[in-house]
């Protein structure tokens, strides 16, 4: 296979995966650290190496480095194996998934924010998705007329803060996620609520127009539920543990215990709360984007831009929400007609936020 992002937090677990499945590893690609890919060179042998950075390569173990954006689409493209899994964050991702999608693989999708922002142009029958409410949705479905697809949030690290208080979080405090250990900015995506909205944009994508919500469920065991036509509601019930999705995106065959079942004796109980466009007001453009999911190229454009600003101390946490909501009325207008508008459009957004913060 070829692992983009091998050093994040999906990456590590993919490769966790790929060596229990005894699935090669053709390529590793990755950003700044280094260490861990010389590591992950040692025990997995990949015949390629991609680095963020030109002036890391000469401190990469391995003869074949290369580096930058336009060595991982040669790579992709030269590479034989049949799987790419894109665990890159952020909209660097989109590019590797779209020529991944081109060069007729299959691509095992963790990096959410390509279909967030280019869902109406990906070839959706291409991919697996690696999110755990997705995957939850996915192993629900069935041939019955369904009603209402809902995932679940856990609400993230502030859900129990005094609203007053989030005003002053700061980028440590986003990173307390009370249920899973993730990278950086997912960890943000989920004290603002964005990740939840972009999941619900991943769903409309990949399972097709019909009504779908999300609902926080404090303890991130059940994934997704399915309220099915006749009345009745399934879910998905799972240790919060993001090998089991990996493990179905690498291996379709997969019949073996990835992790141990919920023990619902010891759980004794479950918390479901609304989502409150108090605590997370970027819920208060949900509808209007789940009826209109090609803008989501403006929410991830401005969100990413938004958190910069955060993590540089020249917004506040509120502001990201508030950036989100402020672009995606200004750009109201903007429909991407062909993928290269969503490159020229996520341009124009990072630019109007930088100019009006
Ligand atoms: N973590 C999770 O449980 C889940 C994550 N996701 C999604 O999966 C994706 C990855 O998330 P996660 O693993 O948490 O993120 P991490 O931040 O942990 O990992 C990101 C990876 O991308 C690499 N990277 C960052 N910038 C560059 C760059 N400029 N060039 C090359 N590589 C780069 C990093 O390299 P380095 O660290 O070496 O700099 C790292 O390998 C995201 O889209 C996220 O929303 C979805 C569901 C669950
Ligand atoms: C593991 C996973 O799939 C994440 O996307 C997770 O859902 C994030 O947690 P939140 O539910 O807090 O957004
Ligand atoms: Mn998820």
């Amino acid at each position: 296979m070829v692992l983009l992002g091998s050093t994040g937090s999906i990456g590590v677990n993919a490769l966790i995966v790929a060596k229990r499945f005894g699935i090669e590893v053709e390529v590793l690609a990755c950003g700044k650290n280094i260490k861990l890919l010389n590591e992950q060179i040692k025990e997995h042998n990949p015949k390629v190496v991609v680095v963020a950075n030109k002036e890391d390569v000469y401190k990469v173990n391995h003869s074949h480095v290369y580096s930058g954006e336009e060595a991982i689409l040669q790579v992709i493209e030269d590479s034989t194996s049949k799987l790419v899994v894109n665990a890159f964050v952020g909209f660097l991702g989109l590019r590797p998934t779209l020529k991944a999608i081109e060069c007729d693989k299959k691509v095992a999708l963790a990096n959410k924010e390509s279909l967030v922002a280019c869902g109406s142009f990906i070839d959706t029958s291409k991919i697996q998705p690696i999110d755990s409410e997705h995957f939850g949705l996915w192993y629900l479905l069935q041939n019955r007329p369904v009603s209402k697809m809902i995932i679940t949030a856990s609400g993230g690290a502030f859900r129990d803060w005094d609203i007053k208080r989030l005003a002053t979080a700061t980028l440590e405090d986003t990173q307390n996620h009370p249920n899973w250990s993730m990278g950086q900015k997912i960890t943000i995506d989920s004290a603002t609520m964005v990740n939840k909205m972009f999941e619900l944009l991943e769903a409309r994508w990949l399972f097709g127009e019909g009504e779908y919500d999300a609902i926080i469920e404090t303890q991130s065991l059940i994934h997704a539920m399915i309220d099915f036509k006749d009345g009745s509601t399934t879910a998905h019930l799972a240790n919060a543990s993001m090998q089991l999705p990996i493990a179905y995106a690498l291996d379709e065959k997969m019949d073996e215990a990835i992790l141990p079942h919920v023990d619902l004796l010891k759980v004794g109980s479950l918390e479901f709360r609304e989502i409150n466009q108090e605590r997370y007001p970027i819920w208060q453009i949900k509808e209007d984007l789940l009826k209109n999911p090609q803008r989501g190229v403006v929410i991830n454009a401005a969100n990413e831009a938004a958190i910069e600003m955060f993590i540089a101390k020249k917004i506040g946490f509120m502001d990201i929400s508030k950036t989100i909501i402020n672009a995606y009325e200004n750009f109201s207008d903007a429909l991407p007609l062909h993928v290269n508008d969503i490159f020229l459009i996520d341009k124009e957004v990072r630019k109007f936020v930088g100019i009006n913060r």
